[in-house]
């Protein structure tokens, strides 16, 4: 499902910052984090893991958009 992303920061983690966004035709509210790429098979190891994950004290990962371009607006 597509998302946006606001300019509005939530915080920063220890691989990127996390930003206020959207998601979907009903604008549902979602944190965006956007990466920075330090080693892409440790980054699809802990995207495989987030999938596989489902506990109510972590986050649900709904989309993962590969785009060196992308921002925040
Ligand atoms: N779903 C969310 N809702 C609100 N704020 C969030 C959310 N996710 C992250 N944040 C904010 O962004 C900060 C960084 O989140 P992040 O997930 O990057 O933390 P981290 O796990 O410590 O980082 P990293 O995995 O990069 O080491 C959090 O401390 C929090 O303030």
């Amino acid at each position: 499902m597509e998302f946006e992303c606001s300019k509005n920061q939530l915080g920063r983690g220890a691989f990127g910052i996390v930003f206020k966004g959207s998601m979907g035709p009903n604008h549902i509210p979602v944190a965006v984090k956007r990466l920075q790429l330090v080693d892409i098979e440790v980054s699809e190891k802990e995207e495989e893991a987030l999938r596989n994950l489902e506990h109510r004290n972590v986050v649900k990962l709904y989309n993962v958009k590969s785009d060196s371009d992308f921002r925040c607006s």
